[in-house]
């Protein structure tokens, strides 16, 4: 049992829309192999026919979907085979999470130009949340076929349809390695490697293994090795080339050709450089166990992979995975995906080109032990860490990421702060909390035009000088804790707030210090910065190219600044930013862009304000011996969407909340402690006690014994909040749209505020 449920589809439908439209029609198409021509004698083959049975079959998956779906659950919807579907689904549940996935290459928007069905397929995906593909270069082509096509507006995120985004990105597939590698143990698999090293001593062995596919590029790869042959004569009785070739599609006239034609040519080349005891090509019609295809992988010299086109091309990383004894050599053709991940250590061929495939396969041959290891490193490498697994969870957790920016996107635009309200509940309290942002909330805001010739070492953001005052009251006031917490390095904050008596968060909570005291970290364990070197480069680049952009490399995170360049060259160059990110550092780890209004900031998924509040909460309260609980909060700055949740973590039932379940790759610990502390952060708000809150919280959370939790309640049974709603006040600065409860619309309305509450009476 395998979990799976059935769809059923009679044999009229599987053949319009399976062998027809998916395997005739699409597979070429997205392959740029053209269309077939229309057979307009034979009305079961014409393209509308087809289509109509694509369109009824997608139909009957969405039915099982529907009948079987939980509200929660995420559909993945994955292949050309099932383009409709995300139309299907949500029309009938606007709210179901549909991420669609594309195996194959999409092609040049010129190319799907041609597909008579073109429009309807491309609005029927974007009806999905997130759409991906395995290289970027697909997923451009996509957005460039949805803007020249459908005359939507492509944004860096995605496509955007009357206010709807549908999210593009590229989210290049892996294989489960462990399996590969561990089954070279195995006795059977130990047992086909002698055998087939036996049977070949003495000579060297080139594999192919392909599904006998006109996109797999067979014929050319067996050219160049007649070529190689041709030209190398002393290779002759020295090598021989595998090909394994899986019978696929074997009902589409098209592959029953391809069948013939690779036979004859294999027949001719054998015929002329074949002797009584020996051939140079051992050519299988057949598909091989996983035993055998893992045996052959680990004892061949080299891999020949000459696809004309192909979405990744899983044998190439397969191959990779089974060499690390051997550490043998990867042909591979430039037109496959995998050539964007696996190109550094493979040799990188146009099959087109056969006078070049031969002579890459003498260098292979040749090619010294010192180069074939560093080549194989390189690729070993990038296959163990980017697994199936990974690419799996990577997408779904982005899906359940772009859900909730959806939802944030749709904020509402806060009222203004009522600051004789936020003072007067101020003056009542006697243990208040005042989160603050830095900047944009306490610093000067930025005048672009105006400041078009300040020095570039004016950057360093700066506390205006109007509120030194009333900050100081406030921090000296006894009733009353500061934070300042902010993106900013530690430098920063050292720098602008040393004198006074508050605590600094930096690095968006990862790190921590009161005044008096040093900082310490609140960053979660296993934290990879790993990134940081490939991301700089990109930055270093363009801040080379735009004029009076900067970046700033902190210890968490790493962000380019182009608040003082030209706006509509910066937003350009922004753009290309973004581009180069998604293919190359960003491509497979899991990291987060942040997109400022003038910044891209890049910081791994685990840093964010709302992620660090409650551990930082947790220090506060222990380092100040609190004994009572804080009964007003005031959170105020000009946070990014991203660090936006920070809002609604001390009032969890608002509907914008980000749940837990959502951030699934916050490492546990984290996640856990967010749930636990905010059961102990109760507010008054209705008449539910402390005990069924809790209560209700355990359902959410693995548990509620957390370490932070634990530090962080008063004393057994009491809580560290005791907020009414009234004295709670959330308030974005600058920000027209926000999950706050207000706003103030810039930083000199904080000032008012600042003052009026130092001055309380
Ligand atoms: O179902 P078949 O007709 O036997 O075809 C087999 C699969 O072929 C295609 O595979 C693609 O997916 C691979 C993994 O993402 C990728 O490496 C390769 O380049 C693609 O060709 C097809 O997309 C699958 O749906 C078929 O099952
Ligand atoms: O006899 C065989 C030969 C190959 N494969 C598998 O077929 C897949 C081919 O995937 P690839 O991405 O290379 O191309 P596709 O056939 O999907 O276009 C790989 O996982 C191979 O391990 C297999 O199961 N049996």
């Amino acid at each position: 049992m395998q979990r799976c449920i059935p769809v059923f589809l009679d044999e009229e439908v599987v053949h319009q829309y399976y062998n027809g439209y998916c395997n005739n029609i699409l597979w070429p198409l997205f392959h740029y192999i053209g269309l077939p021509q229309e057979d307009r004698l034979a009305t079961t083959r014409s393209f509308q026919s087809q289509f109509d049975a694509y369109k009824k079959a997608n139909q009957l998956f969405a039915d099982v979907v529907n009948e079987h779906y939980e509200e929660g659950d995420v559909v993945w919807c994955h292949d050309y085979h099932l383009m409709f579907l995300p139309k299907c689904l949500k029309e009938r549940n606007s709210k179901m999470k549909v991420g669609w996935f594309l195996h194959t290459p999409f092609p040049s928007s010129e190319i799907h130009r041609m597909l008579p069905s073109r429009l309807e397929l491309l609005r029927s995906v974007l009806a999905a949340d997130l759409v991906g593909f395995h290289t970027y270069d697909y997923a451009r082509h996509f957005v460039s076929a949805c803007t020249r096509i459908l005359g939507l507006e492509g944004t860096p995120e995605g496509v955007e349809d009357q206010g709807k985004l549908t999210r593009i990105a590229a989210f290049p597939v892996g294989i489960d390695s462990e399996r590969f590698i561990k089954a070279l143990e195995l006795p059977e698999v130990q047992d086909h490697m002698k055998v087939l090293k036996q049977r070949f001593a003495g000579r060297k062995v080139m594999l192919g293994v392909d599904r006998l596919d006109m996109i797999k590029g067979i014929p050319q790869k067996i050219l160049a090795f007649e070529k190689f042959l041709e030209e190398n004569p002393n290779w002759r009785n020295k090598v021989v080339l595998l090909q394994i070739a899986v019978p696929t599609r074997t009902d589409v006239p098209e592959y029953q050709k391809l069948t013939s034609q690779v036979h004859e040519i294999v027949g001719r080349i054998n015929g002329r450089f074949g002797s009584l005891t020996a051939v140079p090509i051992h050519h299988l019609d057949r598909s091989l166990d996983f035993h055998e295809l893992c045996a052959l992988y680990a004892v061949t010299d080299v891999a020949l992979v000459t696809s004309l086109r192909d979405g990744m091309n899983l044998v190439s990383y397969e191959y990779v995975a089974c060499q690390e004894s051997k550490k043998g050599v990867l042909i591979l053709s430039e037109f496959a995906g995998a050539a964007q991940s696996l190109g550094a250590g493979a040799i990188l061929v146009n099959p087109w080109n056969v006078t070049e495939v031969a002579s890459s396969i003498g260098y292979a041959l040749n090619m010294p032990a010192d180069e074939r290891e560093k080549r194989h490193h390189h690729n070993f490498k990038h296959v163990i860490s980017h697994t199936a697994q990974e690419w799996a969870s990577t997408f779904v957790s982005e899906l359940n990421v772009t859900i909730v920016e959806a939802q944030l996107r749709t904020r509402q635009i806060p009222p203004p702060l009522p600051i004789e309200v936020a003072v007067d509940r101020y003056s009542c309290s006697n243990n208040r909390l005042l989160i603050l942002g830095f900047n944009a909330t306490l610093t000067e805001p930025v005048d672009t035009l105006g400041r078009k010739d300040s020095q570039i070492n004016e950057w360093q953001p700066k506390l205006r000088p109007d509120l030194r005052e009333p900050l100081r009251k406030l921090c000296d006031d006894p009733k009353t804790t500061v934070l300042v917490l902010s993106g900013s390095a530690r430098n920063v904050l050292d720098d602008n707030f040393s004198d006074y008596n508050l605590w600094l968060a930096a690095e968006n909570g990862m790190f921590l210090r009161v005044t008096t005291g040093d900082w310490m970290t609140t960053m979660p364990e296993n934290l990879s910065m790993e990134w940081v070197d490939s991301v700089k480069n990109v930055f270093e680049y363009f801040t080379d190219r735009t004029p009076r952009s900067q970046f700033e490399v902190r210890e968490t995170s790493l962000i380019w600044n182009y608040k003082y360049s030209d706006v509509e060259f910066g937003r350009l160059q922004a753009r290309d930013l973004l581009q180069h990110l998604w293919t190359g550092p960003i491509s497979n780890a899991s990291l987060d862009v942040v997109q400022g209004r003038r910044s891209v900031e890049v910081r791994s998924v685990a840093v964010t304000k709302s992620a660090a509040i409650d551990r930082i909460l947790g220090e506060i309260v222990h380092n100040k011996g609190m004994k009572e609980p804080i009964d007003y909060v005031l959170c105020i700055g000009h946070f990014l969407t991203k660090d936006e949740d920070i809002y609604t973590f001390f009032e969890p039932e608002l509907p914008s909340e980000v749940p837990a379940s959502v951030r699934p790759q916050v490492p546990t610990q984290v996640r856990t402690s967010i749930v636990g502390s905010r059961a102990a952060l109760l507010m008054k708000q209705n008449s539910t006690s402390a005990v069924e809150q809790n209560k209700s919280y355990a359902i959410d959370g693995d548990t509620l014994h957390s370490m932070v939790t634990d530090r962080i309640s008063l004393q057994e049974g009491s809580s560290v909040l005791d907020l009414q709603a009234n004295d709670y006040f959330s308030c974005s600065v600058a920000r027209k749209r926000s999950n706050s409860r207000y706003r103030l619309q810039s930083s000199d309305e904080v000032v008012t505020l600042l003052r009026e509450l130092a001055d309380h009476r």
